[in-house]
């Protein structure tokens, strides 16, 4: 079967990258990406390529190229579920916040909206793929939903979860380590459906990274694959409070470690903690479900890597109160860096909202400079808190666009994001329109240490001991 027509519900972060690379890599596919918010699906028809709904790095180039040729974006989702032969749900699937499971399961009432839109619209049988992040077994209430309120047409359910980093999603969707497609190949139609979205792929990724499951296994490695990565992060943090205490250096350690291969060296940089919207959300979602099945054990240790991490991020509010003569209040705290890492304009459970948060605590005055934030984004993040009134929230934070500025007359740096230009500032320059002693709290261990300390600063890095 070759699919020549294909409807993505949902223009986020994984919508809208995923299927610009699907409408590059098969010119001969039309690609309707469809969504509820309309001003969003605005700004990916705009044409000012700087404010497209998502940054990442060459996204723009390849909308350039496929928009109005075979990428098309439409708030008349009807429409493009009708034309499609296959349908991608990439809809956002967040931590409940009320009810049962409030806090831990993921809330799956976008994608209960989208399945009960495709039954309705549906007039010719069609495959649904799950690039949403999903618990499960959760194509099987999709396919009751889609069999039950349909109007007689076959769907074929496959799971197709995605494995992009934000600001390296473009290189990560060309040149991926696997793509994963869970199917039924038990039955004729499923082999179908799985065959079709193989030969999309196969377009550009090589076959042997092309892996074929059963649809649970597909969904639950999704939901494993996240769970392991971000518990590397939270053990190399775990070890960088005991280099902390103990003079040892945790990039030296993540370095010693990482070149047994069986360990490997990828995600060992230790850090003011994860953040971003998958790990939390998924770690919490497989805490739930691992707790669903009286699976105690499990689902504790897995939530070890969730207070880690909170741990982290509070140790190092913390450790700049403590430095500050055990009081900030106000003082002027320059954080360097929103964003959840570097080159993403993403700032979702971003490590710098808690540390700012706990900071306004303290009374602190902060002035936040980063590169791709917008200030409405970073004052929105505050104010979700309902830590404090959004009056307060501007009167302690103010944004700068120049980072010189941002830590003119500061007590304190903190670098909460990686940012590779924060690496090639005048450091110089910045310490002598600081207050002194000057400090510099480097969350993310990307400045020279010797190098500060040598132009005067107070410098403490993450995992490194005194
Ligand atoms: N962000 C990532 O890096 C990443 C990577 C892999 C997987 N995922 C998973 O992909 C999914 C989407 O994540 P995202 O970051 O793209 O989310 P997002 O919030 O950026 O985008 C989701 C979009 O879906 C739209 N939407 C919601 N309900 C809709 C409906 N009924 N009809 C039409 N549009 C609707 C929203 O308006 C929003 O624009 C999540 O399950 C997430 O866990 C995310
Ligand atoms: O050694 C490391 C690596 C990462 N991080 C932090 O961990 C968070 C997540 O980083 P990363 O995984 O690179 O970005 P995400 O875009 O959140 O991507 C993760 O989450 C996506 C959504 O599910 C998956 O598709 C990806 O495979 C998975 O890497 C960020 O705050 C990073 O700064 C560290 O602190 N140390």
């Amino acid at each position: 079967m070759k699919i020549t027509n294909i409807c993505c519900i949902g223009a986020g972060y994984v919508g809208g990258p995923t299927m610009a690379v699907i409408a590059k890599q098969c010119p001969d596919i039309k690609i309707t990406i469809v969504d509820i918010n309309e001003a969003r699906i605005a700004a990916w028809n705009s044409n000012n390529f700087n404010e497209l709904p998502v940054f990442e790095p060459g996204l723009a180039d390849i909308i350039k190229e496929t928009r109005e040729r075979n990428l098309y974006f439409s708030t008349d989702i009807d429409k493009a579920i009708d034309n499609a032969d296959m349908i991608f749900i990439s809809v956002n699937t967040p931590t409940k916040t009320y009810g049962k499971g409030k806090g831990m399961a993921a809330d799956l009432k976008y994608i209960e909206i989208c399945a009960r839109q495709i039954a309705k619209v549906a007039k010719q049988n069609k495959i649904v793929v799950e690039k949403s992040t999903l618990p499960v077994r959760t194509a099987s209430a999709i396919k009751s939903i889609l069999d039950n309120t349909g109007n007689g047409v076959q769907f074929q359910i496959l799971s197709n979860p995605e494995f992009l980093a934000e600001g390296t999603a473009v290189q990560d969707l060309l040149n991926p380590d696997r793509v994963l497609i869970g199917g039924d190949a038990s039955v004729k139609e499923g082999m179908v459906a799985i065959q079709a979205l193989v030969d999309i792929y196969s377009n550009w990724v090589p076959k042997e990274k092309i892996l074929t499951t059963n649809v649970w296994s597909s969904e639950l490695s999704k939901l494993t694959a996240n769970a392991f990565l971000a518990q590397r992060v939270s053990s190399i943090n775990a070890m960088s409070e005991i280099c902390e205490k103990t003079g040892a250096d945790i990039n030296e350690v993540s370095k010693a470690i990482g070149m047994d291969s069986r360990i490997g060296s990828k995600f060992l940089n230790a850090s003011v903690g994860f953040g971003g919207s998958c790990f939390q959300k998924d770690i919490l979602n497989l805490v739930y479900i691992a707790k669903s099945y009286d699976l105690n054990e499990v689902a504790n240790y897995w939530e070890q890597v969730i207070l880690m991490n909170e741990h982290q991020k509070n140790r190092f509010s913390d450790n700049i109160v403590n430095t500050l003569y055990n009081t900030v209040s106000g003082k002027k705290i320059t954080f360097l860096g929103w964003a959840f890492k570097k080159d993403t304009n993403d700032t979702r459970e971003s490590a710098a909202i808690k540390v700012a948060d706990n900071l306004l605590n303290e009374q602190a005055k902060i002035a936040v400079y980063d590169p791709k934030v917008s200030e409405k984004r970073i004052y929105a993040d505050l104010d979700d808190l309902s830590t404090r009134s959004s009056d307060e929230n501007k009167n302690l934070l103010t944004i700068n666009k120049d980072p010189y500025k941002a830590c003119e007359n500061s007590h304190a740096i903190a670098i909460l994001t990686e940012w590779d230009a924060f690496k090639n500032y005048d450091w110089k320059r910045i310490y002598k329109n600081m207050q002194k002693p000057a400090f510099v709290f480097d969350g993310r261990g990307i400045l020279d240490k010797k190098e500060l300390e040598e132009i005067g600063f107070t410098f403490y890095k993450i995992g490194s001991g005194k």
